[in-house]
């Protein structure tokens, strides 16, 4: 296992996850990495560790340059346990070393996580110097975890950005200019959805605080790192923070006799004769995590359930649960409900309450046919969708 060096003096010495499928829910079809950084200056510095059953394969690649008893400082930039895990292990071999990390929130909790260690709390405006270079520290509270901070290094221009721009996206290359770029760019949707949608406002923040830096480079805590596309990447952020949308349309729905399908079906075809493009999903089919990642950038959702046991399908269910903690809450994003149900039909009522919960504003009253729709009942839904 050997380090990769990103810059002269610094290197890449995470961990590729090339097995990962499920990241807490999240389906990562393409693995991921844990991305850790060694700058080697009269401070030797190691930015960000690597998940805990990984331990040994950081420790093999940092001691692909260095004896790691040397290392002198270590920024965690974010307590959560896939950038912080190897902690333990790194300090057990350079037991005097001192972890720098986010104030208040990273100097609170990281003795609950690691014990008795030597941490140094860090804030906005503070700098290292360790030799040649300095490292700033620049809170990103909420991107994605209170305690989270971006470090940047002025002297080289590259910005340790952690979770920010990252993406679960396993590969032997480091660089964004030698991988797929539309593959490349909907990981980072995909990781800015799933992960990240409902801290627009924070991600607006961090945006701002990169205004007045230079920065050539984004080393990111997953995935791949940004040196040809920073300009694309940064400002699909912002659209993405600011809940730009485009006029399309995301078809949710589970079915078990096929009828609220149909009414799917309908839907997405009005919404096609109506020159909004749409997409069909079977939550039977489909995994949450990729129907969230449609949802980021399109302003139409209708999502369907019939009734079952009076209420909504579980995996209706399970996706809106999903959406409602996602949700960027924004008025301008436009849903309604649908579905079939045999006689009480709570389902379809309990679909639109969540749709409410989750902040999107009613743009169709809800659709309810009993038992199996008939073809006026259905150009019924069509002429609604048409002439609204
Ligand atoms: C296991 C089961 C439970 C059901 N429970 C209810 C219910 O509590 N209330 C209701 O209105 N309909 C209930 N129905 C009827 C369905 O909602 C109805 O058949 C509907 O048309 C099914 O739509 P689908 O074809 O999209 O699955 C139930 C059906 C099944 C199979």
């Amino acid at each position: 296992m050997q380090a990769v060096e990103i810059k002269k003096g610094i290197y890449w010495v995470g961990v590729i996850d090339w097995n990962l499928r499920n990241f807490h829910g999240y389906q990562t079809g393409r693995g991921s990495s844990y991305n850790a950084y060694l700058i080697i200056d009269e401070k030797i510095t190691l930015i960000d560790t690597a998940k805990v059953n990984f331990k040994d394969e950081i420790m093999e690649r940092i001691s692909s340059i260095i004896d790691p008893a040397k290392i002198d400082y270590i920024i965690c930039n974010h307590l959560e346990q896939d950038h912080s895990g190897s902690i333990p292990t790194i300090m057990k071999k350079c037991p005097n070393a001192q972890i720098f990390t986010c104030m208040p929130n990273g100097l609170k909790n990281i003795p609950k996580f690691y014990g008795d260690l030597a941490y140094k709390g860090v804030k906005a405006g503070d700098s290292l110097s360790i030799g040649k270079r300095t490292l700033q520290f620049i809170p990103v509270p909420m991107l994605h975890w209170p305690d989270s901070m971006f470090t940047y290094c002025p002297e080289e221009k590259i910005l340790f950005s952690n979770d920010g721009f990252g993406q679960h996206f396993a590969s032997t290359e480091r660089f964004d200019d030698q991988v797929d770029f539309s593959t490349l760019m909907y990981e980072a949707k995909k990781y800015y959805a799933n992960i990240l949608m409902l801290y627009g406002r924070q991600a607006k923040t961090a945006l701002s605080a990169l205004k007045d830096i230079d920065v050539k480079m984004i080393a990111t805590g997953h995935g791949i790192i940004w040196r040809s596309h920073i300009s694309e990447i940064v400002e699909n952020y912002r659209k993405w923070s600011e809940g730009e949308t485009s006029d399309e349309a995301v078809v949710v729905y589970d079915t078990m006799w096929h009828s609220t399908e149909k009414m799917a079906r309908t839907i997405t075809e009005a919404f096609a004769r109506r020159n909004i493009p749409a997409k069909m999903y079977d939550l039977k089919e489909n995994h949450i995590s990729d129907i969230i990642t449609e949802i980021l950038t399109k302003k139409y959702l209708a999502v369907g359930s019939p009734t079952i046991n009076n209420t909504i399908m579980p995996t209706v269910a399970s996706f809106l649960c999903y959406l409602r903690g996602l949700s960027p809450k924004d008025k301008n994003r436009l849903a309604f409900a649908f579905g079939s149900y045999g006689w009480g039909g709570q389902s379809i009522g309990e679909v639109e309450d969540e749709l409410k919960k989750a902040g999107f504003t009613i743009w169709l009253d809800k659709i309810r046919i009993k038992n199996i729709p008939s073809k006026e009942e259905l150009e019924n839904i069509t002429k609604l969708i048409l002439e609204k």
